[in-house]
Order: C-alpha cells, then sequence, then structure tokens
C-alpha cells in the first residue's frame, strides 16, 4: 500500500507539534521515523494513522483521503501499535489478539475458523502461543510489546505503523521483531531510536522539533554533520567485517 503525507501538521492551541511534513511511502517500504525525544515522531505516525482531530494537510492511502475512508476501511487497511496500549486488565492474550480481528467480523461474517488460525500464527510470530490463556494485568512491559504487535498482526493490515515497538524487548526480541517486521509483505512505518537499528530501514525521516529535517536511505541520512546538529552525539562509522555493514559508536561531545 502507497501512503502519501502532503504537508501534514498539528497544533494544540498555540503550540505546533508537527509542521508541513511531506513525503510518499511505496508498497513493501520499510519507512523508518527517527529523532530525538520530543521532536514529533508519535504525533505524526498518529497523524498518518488518521488518529489525531484537526489534523492539516493530507494523508492519501493509494491515492485515497484518509478523510474520505470510513474507521472500518482504515482498520482493514492500517494497524498501529503505539507506545503506550490501553487494553482492559481482565483480557487474556488470545483475546487481546482475537481484537485483531474486529475490522473484518460483522454479524453475518461473525469470528470462525479462518480467524483461529490467523490469530493462531500472529501468537506464533510473536514467540507468545505458549501464554495464550495469561492475563494482561500479569504481563511483563516486553510480553505486553509482543502481544500488541501480534493484535497488529492479526488485523492482516496492508499498512503497519509501529512507535518505537524494541523499547521494552530483550536483544534477541528485539532482533526477530525487526526480522519478522522487514519480511512481512506489507509497508511498515516505524519509529526507532536505536539508531543502528534503523540502519535496517529502506528509506529514513529524520524528524527535528516537529519538522521533517532529511528523508533518504539511512547511509546517506545518517552523516556525522546530521548526527551532530540534530541528535547531539559525535558519531564513528565502524564496519562489521563478517558482513560488510555499518555500525554507529556514538559519544557525548567533548567525551
Ligand atoms: N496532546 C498533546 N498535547 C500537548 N502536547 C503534546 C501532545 N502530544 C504531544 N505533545 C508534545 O509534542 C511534542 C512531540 O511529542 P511526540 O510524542 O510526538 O514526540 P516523539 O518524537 O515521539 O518523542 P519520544 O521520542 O520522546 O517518544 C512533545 O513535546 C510533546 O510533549
Amino acid at each position: 500500500m502507497k501512503l502519501e503525507a502532503r504537508s501534514v501538521g498539528w497544533a494544540t492551541g498555540a503550540r505546533r507539534i508537527v509542521q508541513d511534513v511531506s513525503f510518499e511511502v511505496t508498497p513493501g517500504e520499510t519507512f523508518g521515523l527517527i529523532g530525538p525525544n520530543g521532536s514529533g515522531k508519535s504525533t505524526l505516525l498518529r497523524l498518518l494513522a488518521g488518529l489525531l482531530a484537526r489534523p492539516s494537510g493530507a494523508v492519501l492511502l493509494d491515492g485515497e483521503p484518509l478523510t474520505s475512508l470510513s474507521r472500518r476501511d482504515i482498520a482493514q487497511n492500517i494497524a498501529v501499535v503505539e507506545q503506550i496500549a490501553e487494553t482492559s486488565e481482565a483480557l487474556s492474550v488470545r483475546d487481546v489478539v482475537e481484537l485483531g480481528r474486529t475490522p473484518w467480523l460483522s454479524a453475518l461474517r461473525p469470528f470462525g475458523a479462518q480467524d483461529r488460525v490467523i490469530v493462531n500464527d500472529a501468537l506464533e510470530a510473536v514467540g507468545m502461543a505458549h501464554m495464550t490463556q495469561h492475563r494482561w494485568a500479569t504481563l511483563s512491559g516486553g510480553e505486553r510489546q509482543r502481544v500488541q504487535i501480534a493484535r497488529a498482526l492479526a488485523q492482516r493490515p496492508r499498512l503497519l505503523m509501529l512507535d518505537e515497538p524494541t523499547n521494552h524487548l530483550d536483544i534477541h526480541h528485539q532482533l526477530s521483531l525487526l526480522r519478522l517486521v522487514g519480511n512481512l509483505p506489507v509497508t511498515v512505518i516505524i519509529a526507532l531510536h536505536d539508531l543502528n537499528q534503523a540502519m535496517g530501514c529502506d528509506r529514513l525521516a529524520v524528524m527535528d522539533e516537529g519538522r521533517m529535517v532529511a528523508c533518504g536511505p539511512p547511509g546517506e541520512v545518517l552523516d556525522a554533520a546530521r548526527l551532530a546538529s540534530i541528535f547531539r552525539v559525535k558519531a564513528t562509522r565502524l564496519r562489521d567485517p563478517a558482513d560488510n555493514a555499518t555500525i554507529f559508536r556514538f559519544q557525548c561531545p567533548g567525551e
């Protein structure tokens, strides 16, 4: 699915949180959003998913303005995993993941065997199939994160938006999640803090103070001058001899 952001913005009171952001994400692309704390990444993701009232500019999905689509149309196309997921404490892991099927169900099309297979696959994909009966309230931060990702996978979206999906995960689950997401046959927009992980995206948009200040392939966008001016770090580029990949080592200026 193709997504186009045209001069997207959002303000609260007199404060502009996101301003004049334009880019296109092509079908199948993994598009990363990076930027310092408070630079507007989560707000931009919410705008792209149509979750904020009174946005400015336009978001188009395969050429159709988001505003012309029903909530159900949007939910059949876009799944969002936010940083803080609100879920009833009493639900089981399976219940939460089954919620991902909601946009596809109706009185004439109740939850059935095919939905059960999709839910099982999603639980399997995030390594939570052994905990289906556990209650949400009892889960660790990383387990909750993986269940929310399974819910989004069960939605079978064409566009998956993830807000810092690795932030609660141990290193094994971080890497397996990124590999899982990278191999999905869908368009992905992902906000990330780890710039080494961001190097795995097809393209990156850099946010700073609510504006997009750069957009392009990771190797071009993450140059020493930008890392110093936007992220306020001194970066040394290293090469992994195993596969020739670029790795950054960061230091605070003056160290
Ligand atoms: N509903 C709101 N009302 C007021 N201010 C808001 C609101 N939502 C976001 N902000 C402010 O907008 C700025 C951008 O927030 P946002 O969460 O989009 O940044 P971010 O880049 O995702 O940050 P982080 O990396 O810390 O998660 C922050 O200063 C935040 O306090």
